[in-house]
């Protein structure tokens, strides 16, 4: 089965962030997307909220409950007591835990499963107690060790991290590469029974090496280079409609 598309809205939410103005709308965004295929919406709010807010999360749980109920909402942070408040109020079907900073700009690695390992076990353990699936953020060379602590924490899944990967866009040689290496990390969950999710800098470009590297993929999120096509490939739309507009 190929590997499911949940489309990352945290970079429309930016665009909407820079006016005051409801537009682009997240929710109308995320509609779309699903109207599209995309089998589900990930978000990653923020402590400063400087792209999802934290009051667009019952929007979105709405709009699949209504309108898409075999949807999927994922939900990504750093668990702080208030991220862990926030999911729980808003019932994803799968979160993603990721070791961010707050300070931190991006997602730029995966967790050290060894030295978190208490501390993601008590996370873990409080979300499936909601039945909500948790995902882990995996550095690309976790290997066997790392997906073996992984495993421990009793988490569904891990999450690669694909920045390395993406950030090869120039060098197919280098790109080949570090799909080999997030294929032996992939191989190692597998092996445990822990299912695979991707993210983080995935392209139409970058995707089908990665897909081939790890045929079992459960679920790629993609957010930045999605967002940046449908900018691209929708912009003749808009500039005729706006021409349209002028001539009225
Ligand atoms: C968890 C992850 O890989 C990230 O890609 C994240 O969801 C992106 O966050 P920003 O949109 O804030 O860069
Ligand atoms: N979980 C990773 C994710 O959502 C990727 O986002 P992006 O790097 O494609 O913006």
């Amino acid at each position: 089965m190929p590997a499911k598309l949940s489309v990352n809205l945290n970079a429309v939410a930016m665009l909407r962030n820079r006016r005051d103005l409801p537009w682009p709308s997240v929710t109308g965004l995320g509609r779309i997307a699903l109207q599209s295929g995309a089998h589900g919406l990930t978000v990653h709010p923020r402590p400063d909220q400087r792209h999802i807010r934290f009051s667009d999360l019952p929007e979105l749980r709405a709009l699949i409950d209504d309108e898409f109920p075999d949807a999927e909402f994922n939900i990504e942070g750093y668990p702080t007591p208030e991220f862990l408040d926030l999911v729980e109020a808003n019932e994803p079907n799968q979160v993603t835990l990721v070791p961010d900073h707050p300070a931190q700009a991006t997602s730029d690695h995966g967790w050290d499963f060894a030295l978190q390992a208490n501390f993601l076990r008590d996370c873990v353990q409080r979300l499936k107690a909601r039945r909500i699936r948790v995902s882990l953020f995996a550095d690309p060379d976790a290997g066997d060790a790392g997906v073996e602590q992984a495993m421990r924490t009793g988490a569904d899944r891990i999450e690669l991290y694909t920045g390395p990967y993406g950030a090869c866009h120039d060098d197919p040689a280098r790109a080949a590469e570090q799909a080999e290496i997030l294929g032996r990390t992939a191989d190692a969950a597998v092996a445990r029974g822990l299912g695979v999710n991707a993210g983080h800098d995935l392209t139409v470009d970058n995707l089908p090496m990665l897909v081939r590297r790890v045929p079992n993929l459960a679920e790629v999120s993609i957010g930045h280079g999605l967002t940046a096509d449908a900018l691209e490939y929708g912009m003749a739309g808009a500039v005729h409609r706006f021409l349209r507009a002028c001539e009225s």
